[in-house]
């Protein structure tokens, strides 16, 4: 199993977005993550405060979309995950699809399961570097701990 150094790189962090639908899904959409082959390192639901969907989507801040997207992502709770698996931030953004669902290939989970270009289903990390900024987002030190009881994701990553 891989060691808290070695898991950078093999990991990605998602959510699956609020809403009914999404919620209706949940099982559904985590065989399709389970049988492409991702291991779930660490699993919770949780309701963002607004705060927090500000900062992490921080970088739109200057998109009009932004205050619909810190709405819709505070309306209900999301199902965040940390992902492992060889390439997994671009495999997984391979497996959710493109960001438009009517862009997305068949198969893809946004294809499947997206309701629109905002409630699209889920999200994916879009690089190592996010997916560990992310994943130390959302879980503290005793929620990423692997099956052999070592922490994985050096402190040094999270930010608080
Ligand atoms: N034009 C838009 N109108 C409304 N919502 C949008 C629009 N573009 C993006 N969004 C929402 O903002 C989220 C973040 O947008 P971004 O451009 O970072 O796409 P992404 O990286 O594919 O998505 P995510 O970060 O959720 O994985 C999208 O997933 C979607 O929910």
């Amino acid at each position: 199993m891989s060691d808290q150094k070695t898991l950078y790189g093999k990991i990605t962090f998602t959510m699956i977005k609020p809403g009914e639908r999404n919620q209706e899904n949940i099982g559904p959409i985590l065989t399709k993550i389970t049988e492409n082959g991702f291991r779930i390192e660490a699993m919770k639901l949780v309701k963002l405060r607004t705060k927090q969907a500000e900062v992490f989507y921080s970088h739109l801040s200057d998109k009009p979309f932004y205050n619909d997207l810190v709405k819709y992502m505070t309306s209900g709770p999301v199902l965040a995950m940390i992902l492992e698996k060889e390439n997994a931030v671009s495999d997984f953004r391979v497996l959710i699809g493109d960001t438009d669902p009517t862009k997305a290939k068949e198969g893809t989970i946004r294809n499947l399961y997206a309701e629109s270009l905002q409630k699209n289903a889920i999200h994916g990390s879009d690089s190592d570097e996010n997916a560990a900024l992310e994943a130390g987002f959302f879980f503290s030190t005793s929620e990423r701990y692997n099956k052999n009881g070592e922490c994985f994701l050096k402190d040094t990553w999270v930010v608080r």
